[in-house]
């Protein structure tokens, strides 16, 4: 499935770019260009000359970039590149950066595609680092023939050393840094065998275009950007928001860890969607912003998708079994919790309810109930549900695809996004507006399945992230049906 509808909601690509006027009127683009029986032109993506045609071309046009990009140095997709400078642009409007940011982009490739962009599009001045001496030429030409120098300086880098280099050379704060970082750890990985890692992902439908060195880094991209989180440790609050792309999911738990072991004050991911590639985005900082605040609107709809959390409730007393009786003590605990609710739809076996919380009112008391377990049950888990229960099974699958009140298609289970460590929480203007007090907003569906009743919880926003509904599930399972 294209995941293009997945974009950031500013990026121009979400509507595919008409193949038949580029071929009209890029002569270069045209030489790559054919057309079907039903008169459709596209190009042939496993071809590196009509990739290269395409990502200039549009460059030319949308962003009166011309570039060169030599043989056997990665071409750049565009629309994914676009996605990067997006959502640093929404995290730089988060920490009230001025408008015309100062970032370093590590490793910028022979393209300088970031820096480009990024001076083109929103007059950033940026300093860009490359290894590779003929990228570094490459990407000094390319920045003179768009007569860039003012905004943009390339300079060539050590293999050793990320940031050190730049922040020693520069003086003054910078507003953020970006990396996207050779994503493997050994030229084996580049095969399309082990590219299509998983039975049922299908094999690259691209061709392979940039030289193995370009993708490739000793202990691959865990350790390319451990080192970066590493030095970010070092130079602290010089750099106000330290970004990069990560290739692999794999790679984020590690890296997260990480992040949180060097003492960020928060991070957030993300994930940038394009075509049939998904890669993820992590950014943290050592001032005092909070980078989780990223404002709903500009979430990517993939992320608003969050999967539903489902619960069937155990089968108890005939009389009690009942999706009114299961409503009315829901209605117990929204009133117990201190939650502000109300009744969206009731229709035969199926009652919505909307919830919000402005606190966490609900860890305290599971403490407590644990602490009260651990001493009248010798510790055992109070979880009347039975998790390996084929039936539970059953049900949940079957709310899932009801998508019980109009609930996320999408099956895919989100990671946790953010987080707030050692957030130092700090009373500003912004604190005011109401949404922003939301700690948590959630729906929480209650319906019949068969003879079962489930729950659905759907995660809206707030401040208490994913993890707050899990802990308020956790509470409706302890409380829900007690007499
Ligand atoms: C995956 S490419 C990214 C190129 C470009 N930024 C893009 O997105 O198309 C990684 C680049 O980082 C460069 N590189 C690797 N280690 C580096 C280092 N320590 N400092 C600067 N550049 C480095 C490589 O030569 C390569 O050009």
């Amino acid at each position: 499935m294209s995941m293009n509808q997945y974009m950031h909601p500013r990026n121009i690509y979400k509507q595919p770019p008409n193949f038949k006027q580029l071929a009209l009127d890029y002569p270069e683009f045209r030489k790559y260009a054919t057309q079907d029986v039903s008169g459709k032109v596209t190009i042939d993506f496993k071809n590196v000359g009509a990739l290269r045609a395409l990502t200039c071309t549009l460059l030319k046009k949308d962003f009166d970039l011309n570039i060169e990009i030599p043989p056997g140095k990665l071409i750049p997709t565009i629309p994914l590149r676009l996605n990067y400078i997006l959502w640093l642009e929404d995290l730089l409007n988060l920490a009230g950066g001025p408008p015309q940011a100062r970032g370093i982009d590590i490793g910028t490739g022979a393209s300088c595609i970031y820096p480009l962009l990024a001076a083109r599009k929103s007059q950033w001045s940026m300093v860009a680092t490359e290894i590779d001496p003929e990228s570094l030429k490459c990407a000094t030409a390319n920045v003179a023939n768009n007569h860039l120098e003012g905004l943009v300086t390339v300079m060539g880098a050590q293999k050793d050393s990320l940031l050190a280099q730049v922040l020693e050379k520069f003086p003054g704060d910078f507003d953020f840094c970006m990396c996207n970082p050779p994503f493997f750890s050994t030229p084996l990985e580049l095969h399309p065998f082990f590219k299509a890692r998983k039975v049922k992902r299908p094999h690259p439908k691209n061709a392979f275009c940039a030289s193995v060195d370009e993708v490739v880094a000793t202990g691959g991209e865990v350790s390319y950007i451990s080192r970066l989180v590493e030095e970010s440790k070092a130079w602290g609050p010089r750099v106000a928001i330290y970004t990069s792309m990560v290739g692999h999911k794999s790679s984020l738990p590690p890296l997260k860890k990480l992040i949180r072991e060097v003492g960020a004050v928060s991070f957030k991911q993300t994930e940038f969607c394009q075509g049939h590639t998904t890669r993820w985005g992590l950014a943290w900082t050592f001032r005092d912003v909070d980078l989780t605040k990223i404002p709903d609107s500009l979430i990517s709809a993939k992320q608003k998708m969050a999967k539903p959390l489902l619960y069937q409730i155990p089968k108890g007393e005939d009389s009690k079994y009942k999706v009114s009786v299961v409503c009315e003590r829901l209605v117990g605990v929204f009133k117990e919790l201190q939650f502000d609710f109300q009744e969206i739809k009731r229709v035969r076996g199926l009652v919505e309810f909307v919830v919000v919380a402005f606190a966490d009112t609900w860890s305290h008391q599971r403490r407590k109930r644990r602490e009260k377990l651990r001493f009248s049950d010798g510790g055992r888990k109070c979880d009347n549900n039975n998790l390996d229960s084929p039936e539970r099974g059953d049900v949940c699958e079957k709310l899932a695809e009801l998508g019980v009140g109009g609930s996320p298609s999408s099956k895919r289970a989100l990671e946790e996004d953010c987080g707030f460590y050692n957030a130092k929480k700090r009373k500003t203007e912004s604190d005011d507006c109401n949404s922003e007090k939301i700690y948590l907003k959630a729906k929480i569906s209650v319906a019949r399945v068969g003879d079962c009743i489930g729950l659905e919880l759907v995660f809206f926003e707030g401040k208490g992230t994913k993890e707050a509904l899990h802990q308020v599930l956790q509470f409706i399972k302890n409380n829900l049906m007690k007499d």
